[in-house]
């Protein structure tokens, strides 16, 4: 087995999640230690600058290069945090790190669509690989989306081996700045892709409406009630009844949020409005799976949001429970999820597969830097 760092850091721009695990890529070991660094609120207003920007902007773009810069110090940073704790706790070195890097724009090829499509995670994976003294594991999704995938979600394939054990079907659910559900049924199929906007959007209206990060506790929303006429625009959008594959970029739905008017409503009203909307994309997602599942469990921020758990469970018929039910850590899971992916990468198994991201067939990616 292997002993890998992964590293996540999410769309929600929040920080950077660091787990070790020990993994030969399909099993998983010992599970270790895991810790947050946040970023800076400096860091966090430029990431969602680039995020804006991504589309016209060149690879060398010096806005750009000082935001990979400060991205990948901090990565360094949880890295020998998380190796010195690993070494007090466990005794134990890493052999390789998973770095997923900062996706800053998503857009796969949809049904249509002229172009090729195109997904961007940034970092200096080579920097860190030189840092570390660690071979790193990168650029986990560019194969998928040039031989026509969605290029995530990614991590299904770990869901499915943790939850090895567990009564199927069952439904992960991941509530990070966007979405996304993983079905595993009785006999080992997978079934995953975005849901819809999670927490991204609650996270926008949250600074730009009441000066704070995020929904803490879910004080905003609890304190408002959802538009309907708002909801009701919302849930027309063509997404939510389209067949997976899906995926979605942060942004995917910033246009359709202003064009519903939910940017007219009271701060604690859009709150609840988009706490709504996305328990209404869960309940919508659901009706695409293959069949109903036993469970949802439910991994990311968003389970940390009472409002956001109270609207799952009034929007789906099955129990909701948050991942600690069943003994995963749910703010570690994406990161530990890249360890795993990393050793994948290593012993060159498949990352994706057809029902993920759509690809024909079960396919390999990702690079490795520092070898
Ligand atoms: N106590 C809390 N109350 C309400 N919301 C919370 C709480 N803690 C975290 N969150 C929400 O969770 C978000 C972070 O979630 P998470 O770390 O799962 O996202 P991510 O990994 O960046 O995103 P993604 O999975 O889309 O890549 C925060 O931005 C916030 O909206
Ligand atoms: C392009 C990209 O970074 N997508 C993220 C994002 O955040 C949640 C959702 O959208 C998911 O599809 C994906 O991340 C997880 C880690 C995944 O690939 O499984």
């Amino acid at each position: 087995m292997l002993r890998t760092i992964g590293l996540m850091s999410g769309t929600s721009l929040d920080g950077v999640d660091a787990a070790w695990v020990e993994t030969d890529g399909s099993a998983i070991g010992q599970i270790g230690p895991a810790l947050t660094l946040p970023y800076d609120p400096a860091l966090r207003r430029d990431l969602r600058r680039l995020l804006d920007l991504a589309e016209g902007l060149p690879p060398e773009d010096p806005f750009l290069a000082d935001c990979v810069r400060r991205l990948t110090a901090r990565h360094a940073e949880a890295v020998a945090t998380l190796r010195a704790e690993v070494a007090r706790t466990l005794g134990e070195e890493a052999d390789l790190i998973g770095f997923h890097g900062q996706t800053i724009l998503h857009r796969p090829q949809r049904p249509g669509d002229a172009a090729p499509g195109r997904t961007w995670q940034v970092g200096d994976a080579a920097w860190l690989a030189r840092d570390a003294g660690l071979p790193v594991a990168f650029d986990f999704r560019s194969a998928d989306v040039a031989a026509g995938g969605q290029g995530a979600p990614l991590v299904p394939v770990v869901h499915a081996a943790l939850a090895a054990s567990l009564p199927k079907p069952l439904a992960v659910l991941n509530l990070g700045g966007v979405g996304n559900v993983t079905w595993v049924g009785e006999d080992g199929t997978l079934v995953a892709f975005d849901t819809g906007p999670a927490n991204g959007p609650l996270d926008d209206w949250a600074r730009k409406r009441a000066q704070t990060d995020y929904d803490r506790d879910g004080l905003l929303s609890l304190s408002g009630q959802p538009d309907g006429g708002v909801l009701a625009r919302l849930l027309e959008h063509p997404y939510l009844a389209a067949p997976p594959p899906k995926s979605l970029d942060r942004l995917d739905f910033d246009r359709a949020l202003k064009e519903a008017g939910a940017g007219e409503l009271s701060p604690p009203d859009g709150a609840a409005t988009l706490v709504a909307f996305c328990a209404c994309c869960v309940a919508a997602a659901s009706r695409l799976l293959p069949a109903p599942p036993l469970q949802w469990l439910v991994t990311g921020g968003g389970r940390r949001n009472p409002a956001m758990m109270r609207a799952l469970a009034g929007a789906l018929d099955q129990p909701v429970r948050p991942v600690e039910a069943v003994g995963w850590n749910g703010d570690a899971l994406e990161a530990q999820a890249f360890g795993v992916l990393a050793a994948r990468v290593w012993h060159g198994l498949p990352l994706t597969f057809p029902g993920t991201t759509g690809v024909a067939a079960p396919l390999t990616g990702g690079r490795i830097a520092g070898h």
